[in-house]
């Protein structure tokens, strides 16, 4: 397989004047581009204080007119657009495909409990899996997703890849965190096994401490907490960020990171979702693999350790759904969620065909 530079010629990636460069401009008003949510991912980096992973480099961008997002589209293609040059280069490879779920799978609504997956994506998603192997990597907890998603044939890991059910397969690594799940079949991989105790300590706080906050959500992901502020008065989320912060202030080994009005809780273990990329692909037998092409699609922060993840193995498609431009290591993008169901069923019909030759 060619190296990625290779790859991005072919897909005929050609960078913008730098002129063309739009600049990263905050924005203070969080109700502003409140569709994107990059306004708010702003806020929060810089009026709460909260330090997002240094891997992390999404930035708002100020402009979302017509123009700016054109000049976007030059660096990061639509994968529809290039669908015929990226399948050419997959002639002869594995295409594995992970997903993300919120903002990708579902559009992103206001009550995180109600972010339904239409069956017409469903019905995508099991056609994708029919033919390549298929993994959904979320910050959810995984029963969360799964729930969501109704599908038994793909790989699930919630948590942001800390919580991973892989196929049964002997594995290389003799890290004792694997293990056999009750079912005797599939491995359970969860790196963050021993934070569990101080995970649900830190919950039951902050859903105390935040009963104050109008507005104001605590969902638990297992290995990891979501605060979300969507639907709180502006005014308070300086408050919410305080009673959150001094929360995980007696709890070093945590840290508090960012995305789509939401504020996570997480422990402070080099892992993410780039992290459960590759265990995935490594558990599937694609260890090193020349031959396998990874596809990740995702529209938020912590898809940019997949994207980066994808880059690392200089192969692949990093794919990122977003209707601004934004600064991501992903080479194509998609504009919406139907955007993505659009790519998904072209892919299968694309496999099925490929195949019936
Ligand atoms: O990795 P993901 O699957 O994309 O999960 C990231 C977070 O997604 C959810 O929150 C986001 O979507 C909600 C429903 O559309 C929305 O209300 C919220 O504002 C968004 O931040 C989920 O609820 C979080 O726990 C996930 O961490």
């Amino acid at each position: 397989m060619e190296n990625f530079e290779t790859v991005k010629q072919e897909m005929g990636l050609q960078k913008p004047p730098s002129s063309n460069k739009q600049k990263t401009q905050p924005i203070t008003n969080p109700n502003k581009n409140d569709e994107n949510d990059g306004s708010v991912d702003c806020f929060v980096a810089s009026n709460l204080n909260i330090t997002p992973p240094s891997s992390i480099m999404i930035n708002p961008i100020s402009s979302t007119d017509s123009l700016t997002y054109n000049s976007w589209l030059l660096e990061h293609p639509s994968a529809l657009g290039s669908f015929d040059r990226m399948m050419k280069l997959a002639k002869g490879k594995r295409i594995v495909v992970f997903l993300d779920y919120d903002g990708t799978l579902s559009p992103i609504v206001d009550d995180p409990d109600r972010a339904f997956m239409s069956d017409e994506m469903r019905t995508a998603v099991r056609e994708v899996a029919k033919y390549f192997p298929t993994a959904i990597i979320s910050g959810r907890s995984r029963d969360k997703v799964k729930e969501f998603v109704q599908l038994s044939n793909i790989y699930y890991a919630g948590s942001h890849g800390m919580d991973i059910m892989a196929p049964a397969k002997p594995l290389k690594s003799s890290d004792n965190n694997n293990s056999m799940d009750k079912k005797g079949t599939d491995v359970l991989f969860q790196p963050a096994q021993r934070f569990l105790p101080a995970m649900q300590e830190i919950l039951a706080l902050l859903q105390e401490r935040t009963k104050i906050i109008q507005g104001s959500n605590v969902e638990d992901n297992r290995f990891c907490v979501s605060v979300h502020y969507r639907k709180v008065r502006e005014e308070d989320y300086g408050t919410l960020e305080e009673i959150v912060k001094s929360v995980i202030l007696n709890y070093p080994d945590f840290h508090l990171t960012s995305g789509k009005k939401v504020l996570e809780i997480r422990p402070s273990i080099e892992w993410n979702k780039g992290n459960a990329l590759n265990y995935l692909l490594d558990n599937l037998g694609f260890t090193n693999s020349s031959e396998v092409l990874p596809l990740y699609i995702g529209d938020d922060r912590t898809d940019e350790d997949a994207f980066k993840a994808i880059r690392n193995r200089g192969q692949g498609f990093p794919i990122i759904v977003s209707s601004i431009p934004k600064e991501t290591k992903a080479l194509n993008s998609l504009h919406d969620p139907s955007e993505v169901l659009t790519f998904l069923l072209r892919l299968a019909r694309w496999r099925k065909a490929s195949s019936a030759k």
